[in-house]
């Protein structure tokens, strides 16, 4: 962070602030491989040219490099409002919020021009199909691929037991036979069936229950460890973005900026256990402030 560009409380690039540190995000990387996904001074303006044109998204870069069996977990957190769906939606490619008005939205190496199997998304509403039993929603995007019905069903049936589900008493059952939480847990095993390289994830358990969400927090870590893909998550819960990022991007208020990276330390024990430590504490408090400093800057602005 430039010092032009810091307020006063925010710590410097590469301070230590409890489980995280800053990183400078005036100099994104410039990785040897094409990074994963990169954003190259995106700005997005609805309805550009129009009496309501309206920017949600300003001057945004940052690079997410193409690591070596591992991919990287991305928090994004900010006032609401702010934007951050639709850089979810850029990276997906989906309309209206792609293409961007100004600058490069990257995947792989190359611009994004529309949605692609290289990239999943898991919502926070339940989008399963409600007349298809669980079986045949986790397999729906295989089938879409015209995969054999025998094949895709036993791809099926392992990823409902990776994702915590029981085999033979769910398979069968219809989407309003589960609880939020199985659903999601569908919805997850419907996305990385098809092994794609990023998962786009927005809010998907901002409908569950305390407990459930620190359940789905350590199942989503296993299971990203496993697939090894890059993974965005948006949250409005600094708690959830710290403990499961690598990294966390906070936004600024609207139009979107990006204020603040932080490099946070891996999940490596039970959310529930990590997220009492003092240290964890510090960087949810020191983040929770930097996103109500944002928040006041929107207020007096509309005042
Ligand atoms: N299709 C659209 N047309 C016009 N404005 C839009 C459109 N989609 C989003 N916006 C506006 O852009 C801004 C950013 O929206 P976005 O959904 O990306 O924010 P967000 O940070 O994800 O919000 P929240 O935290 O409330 O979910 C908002 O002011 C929203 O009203």
């Amino acid at each position: 962070m430039s010092d032009s560009n810091s307020k006063s409380g925010e710590a410097h690039v590469g301070e230590k602030v409890g489980v995280g540190k800053v990183v400078d995000v005036t100099s994104p990387p410039h990785p040897a491989t094409p990074p994963v996904v990169e954003f190259d001074h995106v700005t997005k303006t609805y309805n550009d040219g129009q009496p309501n044109a309206f920017t949600a998204i300003k001057d945004i870069s940052f690079v997410v490099e193409d690591k070596h069996n591992h991919g990287e977990f991305v928090g994004i957190l900010g006032p609401s409002g702010c934007g951050k769906s639709t850089i979810l939606k850029l990276i997906a490619g989906l309309e209206p919020q792609h293409p961007a008005t100004l600058g490069t939205v990257s995947v792989l190496g190359k611009p994004v021009t529309g949605p692609g199997a290289d990239r999943g998304m898991v919502f926070q509403d339940y989008t399963s199909f409600d007349n298809r039993t669980v079986l045949d929603n986790v397999t729906f995007g295989l089938e879409c691929r015209g995969m054999p019905r025998r094949i895709r069903e036993e791809l099926g049936r392992h990823w409902i037991d990776q994702v915590g589900l029981d085999v033979e008493n769910d398979q069968y059952k219809f989407p309003h036979e589960l609880s939020g939480g199985m659903r999601q847990r569908v919805a997850i095993a419907r996305t990385l069936i098809l092994k794609p390289r990023v998962i786009l994830m927005d809010e998907p358990f901002g409908a569950l229950d305390p407990q459930t969400r620190l359940n789905m927090q350590d199942l989503l870590v296993s299971l990203w460890r496993k697939v090894e893909a890059t993974v965005f998550f948006i949250t409005h819960s600094i708690e959830e973005a710290v403990y499961l990022g690598d990294r966390v991007y906070v936004l600024s208020s609207s139009p979107g900026r990006l204020v603040q990276e932080l490099e946070v330390e891996p999940p490596d024990r039970p959310a529930a256990d990590m997220q009492r430590e003092p240290e964890f504490r510090e960087t949810v408090y020191y983040v929770n402030d930097l996103i109500a400093a944002e928040e006041a800057l929107k207020q007096a602005g509309a005042e």
